[in-house]
């Protein structure tokens, strides 16, 4: 009863604004033992029906009857009421009884003051309605209490669902839901303690809530309301849209969209404690309290409450939003700046930004992912992500034309097949005879396709080995042939090539038309090359098969006639068209810097008509046709359809295979350059992560991504070829098989990078090198080129980085290069090379190896027996300086080769 004085005292003297005794109440929590006791969850478990009879009942009845006298004193009424009447009180709901358990008082910790003064910071403030318990504020309760109003620990809980937690009674409820104190049957999302009615989904908040629509969140007493909410404290009857902490009356004549705590005659939106909006009267009472609600911790809390509740319902009303504009497939390149990602997900940035923070990427807007981390990334937002090329992300759009304007085109022929076995030769055959028969008059230049014209029809051929043409194209994702022709040496049969050749031409869906070449030779054997092709697929029409067959002599001109009917046979049925009348579209063949003429292009054209000053985009670069030729030299202002046009005009040199598009005008073209330039500064980083490397293999093998090891090799002669290839071939497992894709003699060329490029290949280069423009292409590709001399070391290092096992790397720096400027033949001594350093440094201590200006092969490797500066000996020589090198024990060398100097470091594999 001492207490329930106290109680007492307290609540007259915080109506009539005396704060001295507040601490009265804090005294509360020190609670006699038994008390607490029988009020905590375990002691009512054990005895329900005697916890809601035990003398807490009294307390609360006089508890009861002394708010509803403080708020009887204030004016506020008591129990349900109308929501005409100024009271906040008046303004709850009519709650019909929902069938609760008798309640039990909560030990009480709350500052009365703060209660009458419409403090309902406290989440689990509650006040009553429902359960005939009449108005006023009552019952209230700590947080830590859980669930101290209402405290049946013997009632059965409804079944409910996962994410629920809060004690108390808890009606059939949905996932997620979380809170103490009566919860009636509710929808998923809802958190909170205190009564809260039915609800729909996604509400939270503490103390009484009335029945409301989604969407709600806020503390204190809240009373039915419409949707999108939040906001603790007091609120009566409103529309939707508003929250805000504090005491709030029924907003009905508010405009929707008010927040903040309310406040007693203040304008919408006031933060600050207020009467309830369009209720009058109720002015005056409730501004009596603005000064101690706002001095009071409670009032910084319900701040708190209020912006966390409104900023989460936020947060979480713009999440869904956001979610609901994501696409559900987006096309990207194989590396995106996240900025750009979010833009194509249609997320803001920092979403997108603590998104990939979550998945252990600490990224800017402006940092790169590739495609794998952008595939995860959409596939949380239930985007699927399509990888394209960088043409295919800056497409230009199609122009519309009539069916009706498209012929037939001539066939676009590339010629494919094994090294040596007649390609070229076939191929200046057909143009030779071709130029031979008239056509002469310009100056003949190589320009990398032509077009020939027979009885029955012209024909355009790609003028380049099969390989590199046909293979860099694909690398690029263009197709420009119609047929391949596939050259076997009738005295040689199907080699490597010829099968690598079938493979390309089968994965490009390409016809094949087979030449048996050199028939003319004692040792050719074609039927022998028919018997092997069928193993590949390649069944012979003669032996019920589908594959022509035409045997020549590119040497002699035989069957060259009967092949090139054949060809037209086959355009014949495949029937190309193409529309003369439309912009030009086609493909660059091959382009180069020309000193006289700046930046050409041989240009296929696929569609359309080109003409002179015609602005397009070939690749990443822009042009205007400023002149056109054809093979012949001959000046030309338009190139139709399967025409091979060498084109000047551009602003840089694109790659073979890059697509070629006539634009509106150089705007647009410089335009659509621009962005693909962008796209491609952005996609340089992406090839390392996916080019196989001796260092990453392994790693690549035990993913299961890596099946068949692709390996070129080059050597300086055929018998190393073959054995490097032979050794190599022998290190196949049942896991992984190696390939030889390519086995040549001779130094690394741009094709065999462009081969290895396409393939995913590694290419090892045995006593020969790549010249600087190679190596150079190398690095733009990331392909590697590993260097050998001694065999053993080539098969240990693949095996081992097969098998995840490698050695410490030694790596090889090359310090400097030399030219061989003068050779003074000295008796006794040996040949003294008379140098220039033409990069970096030469020393003493270095390896070096000689590199033939002619082959471009390395001649000998060994080290420097003596090295001088005029006629001293010297450690070093730097660039731009002459000294004479004496090479221990190699004199073979000529004016014009190069010796390298070179440092070998060991560093640790990193797998
Ligand atoms: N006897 C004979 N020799 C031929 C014939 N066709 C080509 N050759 C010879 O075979 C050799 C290789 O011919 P190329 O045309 O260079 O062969 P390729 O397939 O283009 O070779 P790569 O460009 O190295 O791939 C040359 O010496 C040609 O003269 C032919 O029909 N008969």
């Amino acid at each position: 009863m001492e207490e329930q004085k106290s109680i007492k005292e307290t609540l007259q003297q915080g109506a009539s604004g005396d704060k001295t005794k507040k601490k009265l109440v804090i005294k509360k929590k020190a609670a006699p033992a038994d008390e607490k006791k029988e009020s905590s969850p375990s002691a009512q478990s054990a005895e329900p029906v005697k916890a809601t009879s035990a003398p807490s009942s009294d307390k609360k009845k006089d508890l009861n009857e002394l708010i509803r006298e403080e708020a009887k004193r204030q004016g506020l009424g008591s129990g349900p009421q109308a929501p005409s009447q100024a009271s906040p009180i008046v303004s709850r709901p009519e709650r019909k009884p929902e069938p609760q358990p008798e309640r039990e008082r909560p030990p009480m910790d709350r500052k009365p003051e703060s209660i009458l003064s419409g403090d309902t910071s406290s989440p689990n403030y509650r006040s009553g309605g429902g359960q005939g318990q009449g108005g006023g504020n009552q019952g209230y309760f700590r947080k830590e209490d859980r669930n101290p109003i209402v405290s049946r620990p013997t009632s059965p809980r409804p079944q409910r669902q996962d994410g629920q937690g809060g004690g108390g009674y808890q009606g059939n409820r949905g996932p997620g839901q979380g809170g103490g104190g009566y919860q009636g049957n509710r929808g998923p999302g809802q958190g909170g303690g205190g009564y809260q009615g039915n609800r729909g989904p996604g509400q939270g908040g503490g103390g009484y809530q009335g029945n409301r629509g989604p969407g709600q969140g806020g503390g204190g007493y809240q009373g039915n309301r419409g949707p999108g909410q939040g906001g603790g404290g007091y609120q009566g009857n409103r529309g939707p849209g508003q929250g805000g902490g504090g005491y709030q009356g029924n907003r009905g004549a508010r405009p929707i969209g008010q927040g903040g705590p309310g406040g007693a005659g203040r304008p919408p939106g006031d933060a600050s404690f207020g009467a309830p909006g369009g209720l009058p009267g109720a002015g005056g009472a409730s501004g009596a309290k603005k000064k101690v609600f706002d001095k009071e911790k409670g009032g910084r809390e319900e701040n708190e409450n209020t912006k966390f509740f409104k900023q989460s319902f936020r947060k979480q009303k713009a999440q869904a939003a956001a979610l609901a504009a994501v696409p559900k497939e987006i096309s990207i390149l194989e590396n995106i700046q996240v900025g750009e990602i979010a833009k194509k997900l249609n997320l803001k940035p920092g979403e997108v930004i603590s998104k990939l923070m979550k998945m252990g990427m600490m990224v800017t807007i402006n940092n790169v992912i590739d495609a794998e981390t952008a595939s995860i990334l959409a596939d949380d937002y239930g985007c699927k992500v399509k990888i394209v090329s960088l043409y295919d992300e800056t497409v230009i759009e199609e122009e519309k034309d009539a069916p009706e304007d498209y012929i037939t085109r001539p066939p676009v022929v590339t010629i494919m097949g094994h090294v040596d076995h007649g390609k070229t030769k076939l191929l200046d055959t057909i143009r030779s005879s071709r130029v031979a028969e008239g056509e002469s008059g310009g100056i003949t230049q190589h320009i990398g396709a032509y077009q020939v014209e027979t009885e029955r029809g012209k024909i355009a051929f790609l003028d380049t080995p099969g390989h590199e043409a046909f293979t860099s194209m694909r690398a690029r994702g263009a197709s420009v042939t119609d047929i391949v022709v596939l050259v076997v040496a009738a005295d040689d049969g199907v080699m490597p090539q010829t099968i690598e050749a079938i493979n390309h031409a089968k994965e490009a869906e390409v016809p094949i038309i087979v030449a048996v070449n050199k028939i003319d030779l004692p040792a050719a054997n074609p039927e022998k090359v028919r018997q092997e092709l069928s193993n590949y697929g390649l069944q012979p029409e003669e032996w019920g098969g589908t594959t022509i067959f035409c045997e020549i002599s590119a040497k002699n001109n035989i069957g060259i006639d009967k092949l090139l009917e054949m060809l037209l046979i086959q355009a014949e049925l495949l029937d190309h068209k193409a529309n003369p009348k439309r912009k030009a579209k086609g493909t660059i063949v091959e382009a180069k810097l020309d000193p006289g003429r700046g930046a050409v292009a041989t240009v296929l054209i696929q569609n359309g008509t080109l003409r002179v000053g015609d602005a397009f985009v070939a690749g990443v670069h822009a042009g205007r046709v400023r002149a056109m030729y054809d093979d012949l030299g001959h000046s030309i202002r338009e190139a139709g359809p399967s025409f091979p046009a060498l084109v000047t005009g551009l602003d840089g040199v694109p790659d073979a295979g890059a697509p070629f598009d006539v634009v509106i005008d150089d705007k647009e073209a410089r335009s659509i350059s621009h962005s693909r330039q962008e796209y491609e500064r952005l996609g340089q980083s992406k090839n390392a992560a996916t080019r196989v490397t001796l260092d990453n293999m392994s790693e690549i093998i035990k993913q299961g991504a890596l099946k068949e090891l692709k390996v070129i090799i080059k050597a300086d002669v055929r018998g190393s070829t073959e054995a490097v290839k032979e050794a190599l071939e022998k290190l196949s497992t049942a896991d992984v098989r190696l390939n030889v894709i390519h086995a040549g003699t001779g130094a690394i060329v741009d094709s065999d990078i462009i081969l290895a490029s396409a393939s995913n290949a590694i290419v090892i280069g045995f006593h020969t090198r790549a010249n600087p423009k190679t190596v150079s292409l190398a690095e733009k590709e990331k392909v590697e080129i590993k260097y050998y001399s001694i065999i053993y070391d080539v098969v240990n290092e693949v095996k081992a980085s097969m098998e995840g096992m490698l050695e410490p790397e030694k790596v090889e720096n090359v310090i400097g290069k030399v030219e061989i400027r003068d050779v003074f033949k000295i008796s006794k001594v040996g040949n003294i090379a008379g140098c220039m350093v033409k990069s970096g440094k030469v020393t003493k201590q270095a390896h070096v190896r000689v590199i033939s200006s002619e082959s471009g092969e390395i001649t000998w490797e060994g080290k420097i027996k003596n090295l001088k500066r005029m006629k001293d000996d010297v450690a070093d020589v730097l660039t731009g300086f002459e000294c004479g090198i004496l090479l221990d024990g190699f004199n073979d060398f000529s004016v014009g080769d190069e010796i390298e100097a070179y440092e070998i470091r060991e560093i640790a594999r990193k797998l």
